[in-house]
């Protein structure tokens, strides 16, 4: 048998990996996008600026993300280009002055992220979270989460199980489907910076609904557990179950 050769050179010493951050320190950013026009509200304007126990939706959403989301250095919104006047306009009336700059937004919701992401270009490392404007009823609890398991896994989104039973249909007719390994996605959607940043330098797919389908070819986006009083006003109905969860003391 060949006998092991045993080398007396000291082993080289390898180069020290420092510890990935647990990013406790990491800054954190926020991208709230609102540019979008809300053909399903049907309103007469954007439903982002639609009253909600008597202030715009918009406000609900930044004032909630203002106060929850804890040590945000700098927030982005975004607005459709027609509807800056508008915002400037409700800020002076019910005296918003809570810190945040104003970006353009894009013909999708892809686009206005990106615009929002280009706002952050001085910041090469953080975490940065991508709220709906119209989700204005998210909590802090999960605001935190999100930040917190980015922190750790670079990327998570905030997430619920479906209530009602699921079938997928097809021209065959329709199948049952088992909803414990479905999600409905909500925001926020949290990530490292960086990471984000390279996800969104690639091109628009069709497939695209939301931020975790942009960075899935990138990196496993780690699921929290989301609210479903965090719900997306998208249709008139939407609008009265938020009125009455605000009028409920159920948001909080
Ligand atoms: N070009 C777009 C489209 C959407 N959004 C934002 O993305 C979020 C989720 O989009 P959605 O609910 O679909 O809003 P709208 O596009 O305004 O609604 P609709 O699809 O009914 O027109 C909203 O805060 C919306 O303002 C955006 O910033 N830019
Ligand atoms: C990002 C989102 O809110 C997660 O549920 C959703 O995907 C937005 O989709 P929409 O088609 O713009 O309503």
């Amino acid at each position: 048998m060949k006998a092991k050769r045993l080398s007396t050179q000291a082993p080289k010493p390898q180069p020290v990996q420092a510890p990935k951050s647990p990013g406790a320190q990491a800054p954190r950013f926020a991208i709230l996008v609102a540019g979008g026009s809300g053909t399903r509200m049907g309103a007469d304007r954007p439903k982002q600026f639609l009253l909600l126990r008597g202030e715009p939706v918009l406000l609900h959403t930044l004032r909630r993300f203002a106060e929850t989301a804890l040590g945000v250095q700098e927030i982005v919104l975004v607005l459709p280009a027609d509807q800056f006047d508008t915002w400037q306009g409700l800020c002076a009336q019910f005296g918003i002055n809570i810190p945040h700059r104003l970006v353009t937004g894009g013909a999708t919701r892809w686009a206005s992220v990106k615009a929002g992401l280009a706002a952050l270009s001085e910041h090469p490392e953080g975490l940065v979270a991508v709220h709906d404007g119209v989700r204005p009823l998210v909590s802090r609890q999960v605001v935190e989460r999100t930040y917190a398991a980015a922190a750790t896994h670079a990327a998570a989104a905030a997430a619920v199980m479906p209530k009602d039973s699921v079938r997928l249909v097809s021209q065959h007719g329709s199948s049952a489907q088992n909803r414990n390994r479905l999600r409905l996605m909500q925001t926020p959607q949290t990530f490292e910076i960086d990471l984000l940043r390279r996800a969104y330098a690639m091109p628009e797919l069709a497939s695209f609904t939301d931020d975790a389908t942009v960075v899935d070819d990138l990196c496993r986006v780690q699921l929290v557990d989301g609210d479903y009083r965090n719900l997306k006003i998208t249709t008139p109905e939407d609008l009265v179950v938020a009125e009455a969860l605000l009028g409920g003391g159920l948001a909080d």
